[in-house]
């Protein structure tokens, strides 16, 4: 694995990622060669740690709102699939720090928006698994798909021309950027020197791509945290012991990125969350040049390479007894020798994902902001265990029937 993922020659992403790209955008995802190359360069900046920590109040702001909506649920006392709700958290992280733009709910665009990525995603793998879909001509025969693809398309593009319109409008009136000390990525990277090799069009691909695959990515990792946490009492009051440490008395504080530091006991939960979970479980790559591999095998040119990530991550050479929870496996003495490629929720490599540390700090912030204000549970009739847990699978893995949880308040 490690030898595909850090080749050169293996750097371009499989033939099916085509599938994909009409609707989430000819952006860092699916891009090959030289405009990949050109634009991680370009976006890169705008990822700045510094930046990313000007982010933390948002995430913490947008979690304190979800744990209001949460709140509100525990006064009924039923039942209910967190993962929407999660998801709406991550997707209004993701357009506050994208493109400073409130989620409001009376933009229908923006509602089609986000009620379109889930539908983008299905349209992927409805033609992965039929591959002479694949062409967008074929695809064009298949009426009834066809007519809601295009739309899909349509909306897609309308929405990311009118941001982009707007934020160049803004800074050719030099208008004051929307909180200018807290800049949002797309801003950055309009007025960074980097960012100018982009045109236009290639920056409408480019959030695009972020929006959906953020939004994607985010939504699945705090529905698995927030379920894991309810299944076990014992690593939800960890947590909330941790937190409490933390913020004292001020549970209900914006947290700072200073303060995700001290979260140690929380990060291992996260990532202890993603290997066992692992949330995106699959990527491919196309070998442009024969690939040599240290076994002996060569890999021929031409050849799509697919990784799975479960089971990379449930190796008992670097994961002893691999179906246990154990977030201590991430303690610094329990990692030490691991191999480097053993544990790749976020990919690793010159093509790894480039949202892995917004990643960790969008969901640090909102278990600060939820864990200490609630309790979670699994109904009666859920699972006892995590490796009761029913799980299926599109392009990610989600909770087979819903991530169903009841919500205390505390
Ligand atoms: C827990 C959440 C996330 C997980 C598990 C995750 C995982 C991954 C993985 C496995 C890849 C490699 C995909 C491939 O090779 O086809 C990837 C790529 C990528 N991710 Fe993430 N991701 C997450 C969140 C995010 C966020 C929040 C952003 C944006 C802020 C983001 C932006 C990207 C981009 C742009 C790429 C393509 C990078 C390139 O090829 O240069 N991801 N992600």
């Amino acid at each position: 694995m490690q030898a595909v993922m850090t080749s050169g020659d293996a750097s371009d992403k499989s033939l099916v990622y085509s599938a994909i790209e009409p609707l989430l955008g000819a952006g860092l995802a699916t891009l090959g060669g030289d405009a990949w190359r050109r634009h991680r360069k370009g976006i890169t900046p705008s990822l700045h740690l510094d930046i990313l920590h000007d982010f933390v109040p948002i995430f913490s702001k947008q979690g304190a709102a979800f744990a209001d909506t949460l709140a509100e649920l525990a006064d009924s006392g039923d039942a209910f699939d967190v993962t929407p709700l999660s998801g709406a958290c991550a997707n209004h992280a993701i357009f506050e720090t994208v493109m400073s733009s409130d989620l409001d709910k009376d933009d229908p665009m923006k509602r089609a928006i986000l009620d379109g990525i889930p539908k983008a995603l299905d349209h992927f793998m409805y033609r992965v698994c039929r591959p002479w879909f694949l062409s967008e001509w074929a695809y064009s025969l298949h009426r009834s798909q066809f007519s809601d693809y295009v739309n899909l398309k349509n909306t897609f593009n309308l929405f990311i021309q009118r941001v982009i319109r707007e934020k160049k409008e803004a800074l050719k009136n030099n208008e004051p950027l929307p909180q200018r000390k807290r800049q949002a990525f797309l801003d950055h990277v309009l007025s960074s020197a980097e960012g100018a090799a982009l045109s236009e069009a290639e920056l409408a691909e480019e959030v695009k791509t972020f929006v959906g695959i953020a939004s994607g990515g985010s939504m699945d990792a705090l529905t698995f945290f927030i379920y894991t946490l309810a299944i076990r009492q014992d690593i939800q009051d960890k947590i909330r012991q941790e937190m409490d440490d933390i913020l004292g008395e001020d549970c209900g504080r914006l947290v700072e990125h200073s303060d995700l530091a001290h979260m140690q006991y929380t990060g291992r939960v996260i990532k202890e969350t993603l290997r066992y979970f692992t949330t995106l479980p699959t990527f491919a790559r196309t070998v442009s040049e024969d690939l040599p591999l240290p076994s002996g095998f060569t890999i021929p040119r031409g050849c799509q390479v697919a990784f799975w990530l479960p089971y990379v991550h449930r190796n008992p050479q670097w994961f002893p007894e691999p179906n246990k929870f154990d977030p201590d496996r991430f303690l610094p003495e329990n990692s030490r020798g691991r191999h480097p490629f053993a544990f790749v929720p976020f990919s690793a490599g010159p093509r790894n994902c480039i949202g892995q540390r917004y990643s960790m700090m969008f969901l640090k912030a909102v278990a600060a902001a939820i864990v200490p204000r609630l309790r979670f549970e699994v109904p009666d009739d859920g699972p006892k265990r995590l490796e009761d847990v029913p799980l299926t699978m599109n392009l990610t893995v989600s909770v087979r029937g819903g991530a169903n949880i009841r919500v205390h308040r505390r």
